[in-house]
């Protein structure tokens, strides 16, 4: 479970965040969504305390981020949106480099770096530089080796984007297995139809503010009417 209590976030004087309130329950794939510039990824940075909170907390499974950051970074995976990192080592380099940081056991290790490889179909290019990956592998590579020490809480940022249909079905099977078992699954997106098809809830975010949480049941008849997602979500964040 992630808390987010009164948490607001200035940049420059600007308000990013203002007075946001959100807690995303275990046991269920939550939707994060927003048009661009609304505060998504300031969130999920503060989240994973990448960015400082100015007011507020934030707790994962109980776990402070900033009272208790080391604990609280154990128990949580981050798929940020960039997949550009670690350019220069080899696929195999890198993800050894994120078990040796998380201590894994080797049988274990070598378990589950064959079974995300091979489910994401990058198993063969393991030998080579990350570099020369393509996009969508690189985001792939990225994915296994947040998901190798097996958080319990996911956090996934735009993961979708760039992947091949049959990579991207298997990551939405496994965020499916995993809120499945009682653990928390969290991502931002703009694919409206991801949304609608993968998320029990989503929280809508505009300006900063969070503007609706519940189903995307809920969310249509709050607003009356059958419409898509898609049209509920543009009439929401229409701001003439
Ligand atoms: N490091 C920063 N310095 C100054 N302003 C920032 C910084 N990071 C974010 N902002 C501002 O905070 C607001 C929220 O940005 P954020 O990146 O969180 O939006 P987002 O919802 O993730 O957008 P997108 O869908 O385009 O990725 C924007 O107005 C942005 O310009």
């Amino acid at each position: 479970m992630i808390e987010i209590n009164q948490v607001t976030k200035e940049f420059e004087g600007k308000t990013a965040i203002q007075n946001l309130n959100l807690t995303i329950p275990n046991g269920k794939i939550i939707g994060f969504l927003g048009p661009n510039g609304a505060g998504k990824s300031t969130t999920i940075n503060m989240m994973t305390g990448i960015l400082p909170i100015d007011s507020g907390s934030i707790t994962l499974n109980g776990l402070d981020i900033e009272k208790q950051p080391l604990e609280a970074k154990k128990i949580f995976g981050l798929v940020p949106d960039r997949s550009d990192m670690f350019l220069r080592l080899k696929g195999m380099e890198y993800l050894n480099f994120i078990a040796d940081i998380y201590e894994i056991p080797a049988e274990i290790r070598k378990e589950r770096i064959e079974y995300f490889t091979k489910q994401f179909s990058i198993h063969d290019a393991l030998g080579n530089y990350i570099q020369s990956y393509s996009h969508g592998m690189r985001q792939k590579i990225m994915v296994t080796g947040v998901l190798l020490h097996d958080p319990d809480i996911w956090i996934l940022d735009e993961p979708l984007t760039g992947l091949d249909p049959k990579s991207s079905h298997s990551l939405k099977l496994m965020m499916r297995e995993h809120a499945d078992k009682g653990n928390t699954v969290f991502f931002s997106s703009h694919g409206l139809e991801v949304v609608e098809q993968l998320c029990d809830e989503v929280a809508i975010i505009n300006k900063g503010k969070l503007i609706f949480y519940g189903t995307v049941e809920q969310l249509q008849q709050e607003y009356a009417t059958d419409q898509s997602l898609e049209n509920v979500f543009l009439e929401l964040t229409n701001d003439e």
